[in-house]
């Protein structure tokens, strides 16, 4: 399990070993793990350190002292930029000591020239409590203008490790390639901006078993979370066996839309698709004739799936079948127009929350913020706690889409998406989205599950066309439900 812990959640750990641990332990683990993890990306013999004022700058220190001890096999030449204050903590002072008793050079400035085979990021970490800025924000801007490779010692620094957010307000982070994280792996190096800012994250434990740590308020999403339902399709099956999905949206002029979202549903394996169209724009979709064609105001879904809102606009006949739908027992799937509605509505919410049946909402952040009555900025600042806030209030599973997407239950549970590209950012990826959740609802998986695995494959069919080329520029919405059957059927392979 890819457990993701908060700050609050590593101090506690960080707390407990200290009492068990001679002083100094975990910082001297630190400074190895990263040092091994600096050898391997090294791109030149010059490694810059940079070391700041508290236990972060004493990782780095002790980073320094390894890469340049006498002991050491590796033929680098470290120079230290230690922005230390009058008084270290002990630890700090330890690894200082270290670090001028090796061969690292300590400056006082940032040396000329860019030709760093390395960069050491140790800065700041998770004690950073207000925005880079003044001398330290300069230093911060000419490391990223440098464009050489960076590690960065358990969080990029400005970055907050909660929320993935740059510290601000108007601050600035280091923007790394790779990010060595200690103890245990955190959100915000997985979502809104820290996929950016970390680069490739690295775990290192620190030699804290997992049973050690507490269960963490969050996790990173993995095949083995949804995997009970990867099952080999039986041959005595029949399409009856693999539900209906009924796909309803599609304002005049928004015809595509509901379509992208059957298709997704289609290529995942619903065993029947219908698109109940607002305003009909055709009896056949000649390129997947495989989708039924029905008009939303006279369509028996039976006992559909339903997948609410992609292009549906906000008509009379709109608002008319939203409620029906929420009136009904079927699983739900809600997005789109369909939120924007139930977002102007006291009413339609307090139905959602009430209605004791299977619903998943995927809004993107100004839907969410709409639903929650606050600014996209707010619901960006700290994506778990909005994903958290709208699946209480709405008693739903929620999908916050967005780099690193985060799903929450109505129960607490919060898992970020680690799959998945830019490549995403393009008018249907989201209709696609939510036809995959409808069709797991419709083969019978469990809310959650749906939610989770059509993310995780979403995010991975988007992957996979990178892989082959075919993105993230220009990468079309239309290609992704082909995409998201290869990697379904890989998975249940
Ligand atoms: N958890 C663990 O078990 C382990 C933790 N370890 C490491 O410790 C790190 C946490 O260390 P930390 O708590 O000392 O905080 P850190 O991130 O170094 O920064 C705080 C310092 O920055 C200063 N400062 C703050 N804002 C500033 C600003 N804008 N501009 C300028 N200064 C500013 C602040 O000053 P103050 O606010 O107190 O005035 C304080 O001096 C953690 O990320 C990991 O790397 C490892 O050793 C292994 C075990
Ligand atoms: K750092």
């Amino acid at each position: 399990m890819k457990s993701l812990y908060s700050v609050a959640e590593i101090r506690n750990i960080e707390h407990n070993m200290a009492e068990s641990l001679p002083a100094g332990t975990l910082m001297q683990r630190a400074g190895e793990a990263a040092a091994s993890a600096a050898r391997a990306i090294l791109a030149g013999r010059k490694v810059l350190v940079l070391a700041g004022p508290g236990n972060n700058g004493g990782d780095a220190l002790e980073v320094a002292a390894n890469l340049a001890g006498a002991d050491t096999d590796l033929d680098a030449e470290v120079t230290v930029l230690y922005l230390g204050g009058p008084a270290p903590s002990a630890d700090s002072a330890r690894a200082l000591a270290r670090a001028r008793a090796s061969k690292a050079v300590f400056v006082d400035s940032l040396p000329l020239g860019r030709d760093w085979g390395l960069i050491v990021d140790g800065l700041f970490g998770i004690g950073l409590a207000r925005p880079i800025d003044g001398d330290m924000r300069a230093l911060v801007e000419a490391i990223n203008a440098l464009g050489r490779p960076v590690l960065a010692l358990d969080v990029p620094s400005g970055l907050d490790a909660d929320t993935g957010a740059v510290i601000g307000p108007d601050g600035v982070a280091i923007q790394a390639t790779r990010t060595i994280t200690f103890i245990g792996d955190k959100p915000g190096l997985h979502t809104f901006e820290g996929r950016d800012y970390a680069g490739q994250v690295q775990l290192a434990p620190l030699g804290i078993d997992p049973g050690q740590r507490p269960a963490a308020g969050a996790r990173l999403n993995e095949p083995a979370l949804f995997a009970r339902h990867l099952a080999p399709r039986r041959h005595n099956s029949h399409k009856g066996s693999f539900g209906d999905v009924a796909v309803i949206g599609g304002a005049k002029g928004m015809a595509g839309a509901p379509l992208m979202a059957a298709r997704g549903a289609l290529f995942t394996g619903a065993g029947r698709v219908f698109v109940a169209a607002i305003e009909p724009a055709g009896a056949v979709d000649f390129v997947q004739p495989e989708i039924m064609m029905r008009d939303a105001q006279d369509f028996d879904s039976g006992d559909a799936t339903l997948v609410i809102g992609p292009g549906m606009g906000d008509s009379v006949t709109a608002m008319r079948v939203l409620f029906k739908a929420l009136e009904g027992k079927a699983a739900l799937v809600i997005d789109a127009d369909a939120l924007n509605l139930i977002a102007d509505s006291p009413d339609l919410q307090g139905r959602l929350a009430q209605r004791g049946a299977t619903a998943i909402v995927t809004p993107h952040p100004l839907e969410a913020a709409r639903l929650l009555g606050v600014t996209s900025a707010v619901v960006q600042g700290d994506r778990l706690a909005a994903a958290r806030e709208l699946a209480s209030r709405l008693n739903a599973v929620v999908v916050l889409k967005g780099s690193g997407t985060v799903i929450a239950n109505a129960g607490g549970a919060v898992v970020i998406n680690p799959t998945g590209n830019a490549g995403l950012a393009t008018a249907g990826s989201g209709d696609v989205l939510a036809g995959m959740c409808g069709s797991l609802l419709a083969q019978g998986w469990q809310a959650w599950e749906a939610a989770i695995g059509a993310v995780w494959v979403h995010g991975a069919a988007a992957d996979r066309l990178v892989a082959q080329g075919s993105g993230p520029i220009g990468l079309t919405a239309g290609e992704l439900p082909l995409a998201a059957r290869a990697v379904l059927n890989a998975l249940a392979r």
